[in-house]
């Protein structure tokens, strides 16, 4: 998302980023032509009724002949069941329309942004990303839905009303004609500033819901540290922001509203006027002043409706801008254009000379020209203090993120040559922090393959250490987990991430000290089940353990993004480097003992 900078701004005044929506409206082709033909029919049939309003008066109450007042009343009998039907069928194409698209656009947004590399994620706030998703989409809903067609709906209204003023009286529409530029041009200027406050408006609303998104997804931090107060007076201000920026919207709307009025009636006042000494003169019949008068007002009434919709059509315009931004956002990792086939898996895994820094941070280096490989079957370790790159290496090797220079390769194809999915179909990784869905746990199991059996998803669970705490709930493997499995323990949690794991069956794990939460006789059994798991796989280990780097057949010491030492447990503490110093002060003191034992 861009910066709202100036030429956002001026690009922002004009409604022209409803055009966006043109292609969702030609998909609906023949409803948005029912409403369009609904939408004349019923502006003719009112612009028609002065007509038959003025016979009425000129010839109707002629003693000579009373049946042509019947006539004339059949006659707008008729015409008002035809504006009742057409402004009946008006609104239910065009609100049905406003749905249809908003669905619509709803759908390919959110298919969009989930396809977005995470660097778009580390700039961008998910709250602000879902306002964008339903309060943007709603305006332009409320915009399409109804907004559209009262404009519309005025604007034929006005031309035909003044196209008729002008055929009833050349001489008061003249007066007329003048007075037009003096009330526009003011309108122009004054929806100009409505539209630039609603614009801040809108985002000062998605800054509050940025905030409150993270602050209920944090519920249980926020009040673990008492900072349920400081949290409702950030979010009071946001709020309050947000409501500050809409009344300044608002007041500017009303001052508009206020304005047009005035100046279309009280021009019409002034110009009829002139037609009252014009019937008193006998240069005008009463008729014509009566048909003059009711298109004036429609003329007016339509203008003043117009000038309100455009405020509210402007309003959309920003969100349909917003929402465009959104959509032209091109995602760094693209599938390339002609894809290459990854050979038949062997889970052979190469760094060469990978430089890299994030996106969101291009001064900081976090990996410096790294080189290693690894082995189908091999199982690497990579140690190294926190913030030293291990995580980011698991990031390249998913191709979340390309390295600025150097080659991130799987089975001797660099990964940028292949279909994404493709070569993340090859890897099954258990993060640090597990990613819990709010579904079924059996959901949960077999997210990363939704057609498995449920005799694989137990088995799974089984290998996992997780089938007997799964079998002792209520609901056993259809218990629903709450959101980001707050009804679970931390070892609970992980327990199902493994099974997620040993469910997909890829031929590369990347495991992220996936046993952290686990209580000593868990971790053992799941031990056991990883340990099975990786002797048929490439398996690359964070790991912050003993007891993971003891069974590796080797291990990367990292350090500020830098292999600075590589070798087996018991070479690297000969060695006496920064691994030696590492196990001594990061492998905890129970440990310590074996560790000691095995060197
Ligand atoms: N998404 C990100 N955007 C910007 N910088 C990042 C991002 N993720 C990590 N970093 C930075 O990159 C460096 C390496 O981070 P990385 O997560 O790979 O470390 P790590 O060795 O896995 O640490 P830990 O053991 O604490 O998880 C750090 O300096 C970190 O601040």
């Amino acid at each position: 998302m861009s910066e709202t900078g100036q030429a956002d701004d001026t690009k922002r005044r004009s409604i022209r980023p409803l055009l966006r929506l043109t292609p969702y409206l030609r998909r609906y082709r023949s409803m948005v032509l029912g409403a369009l033909i609904a939408l004349v029919a019923a502006a003719v049939t009112s612009l028609a009724l002065p007509l038959a309003v003025r016979r009425m008066i000129d010839h109707g109450f002629d003693q000579s002949d009373r049946g042509l007042i019947d006539s004339y009343f059949a006659a707008i009998m008729v015409m008002a069941v035809i504006l009742a039907v057409a402004s009946a069928m008006r609104y239910y194409f065009v609100i049905t329309i406003g749905e249809r698209i908003v669905s619509d656009m709803r759908r390919e947004v959110f298919d969009h942004v989930t396809r977005l590399s995470p660097s778009f994620f580390d700039v961008n706030q998910s709250g602000e990303i879902v306002s964008r998703l339903t309060a943007d989409t709603t305006q332009i809903k409320s915009a399409v839905g109804a907004t559209a067609s009262v404009a519309l709906r005025n604007l034929i209204l006005c031309l035909g009303a003044v196209v008729m003023m002008i055929v009833t009286s050349p001489k008061l529409s003249s007066i007329v004609l003048i007075a037009i530029p003096i009330i526009v041009l003011p309108l122009v200027s004054f929806g100009r500033s409505v539209r630039k406050r609603s614009r801040a408006a809108q985002d000062t609303l998605a800054n509050a819901s940025a905030y409150a998104n993270e602050t209920i997804a944090a519920s249980r931090t926020i009040q673990a540290y008492n900072g349920e107060d400081a949290a409702a007076q950030r979010y009071g201000a946001a709020v309050e922001d947000a409501y500050q920026a809409a009344r300044a919207a608002i007041k500017s709307r009303s001052l508009l509203t206020g304005f047009a009025i005035t100046m279309v009636f009280g021009s019409i006042v002034a110009v009829l006027w002139v037609g009252a000494q014009n019937v008193l003169a006998g240069t005008m019949s009463a008729g014509t002043l009566g048909q003059f008068l009711l298109y004036s007002v429609i003329a007016g009434s339509s203008l003043g409706s117009l000038s309100e919709v455009w405020g509210e059509l402007s309003q959309a315009a920003g969100a349909a801008d917003r929402l465009g931004e959104l959509l032209a956002e091109v995602s760094p990792i693209a599938a390339p254009a002609n894809p290459l086939l990854l050979p038949p898996p062997q889970g052979r895994v190469e760094f060469s000379d990978v430089h890299f820094f994030y996106p969101s941070r291009p001064g900081r280096s976090a990996l410096h020209g790294l080189s290693f490989s690894v082995e189908p079957g091999e199982t690497v370790a990579i140690v190294g203090a926190s913030g030293a790159g291990k995580s980011t290496i698991f990031s390249l090797l998913l191709r979340f993120y390309d390295p600025q220079k150097g080659r991130v390769a799987m089975d001797g194809v660099d990964a940028r040559d292949v279909l994404p999915d493709a070569l993340r179909e090859r890897i099954a990784i258990v993060p640090q922090d597990t990613t819990i869905f709010a579904a079924s746990i059996h959901d949960n199991i077999a997210f990363g393959r939704p057609d498995a059996s449920r005799d694989e998803v137990y088995a799974a669970a089984i290998a996992a250490q997780a089938d007997e705490f799964i079998s002792r709930l209520e609901k056993g493997y259809d218990t629903q987990v709450g959101e980001r499995g707050v009804t679970l323990s931390g070892g609970q949690r992980q327990r199902i991430a493994i099974a997620r794991a040993i469910l997909k069956n890829a031929p590369i794990l990347l495991l992220d000290e996936a046993t952290s939460a686990l209580d000593a006789e868990s971790e053992t059994l799941v031990q056991k089940a990883l340990e099975g798991l990786m002797e048929t796989r490439t398996t690359l280990v964070i790991a912050h353990r003993l007891a993971t780097v003891l069974k590796a057949d080797r291990i990367l010491v990292l350090d500020q993004g830098r292999i600075v030492e590589e070798g087996t447990h018991q070479s690297l503490i000969h060695h006496g480097g920064i691994y030696a110093k590492l196990a001594r002060l990061q492998f905890d003191a129970g440990i310590e003992g074996r560790m000691l034992a095995v060197k």
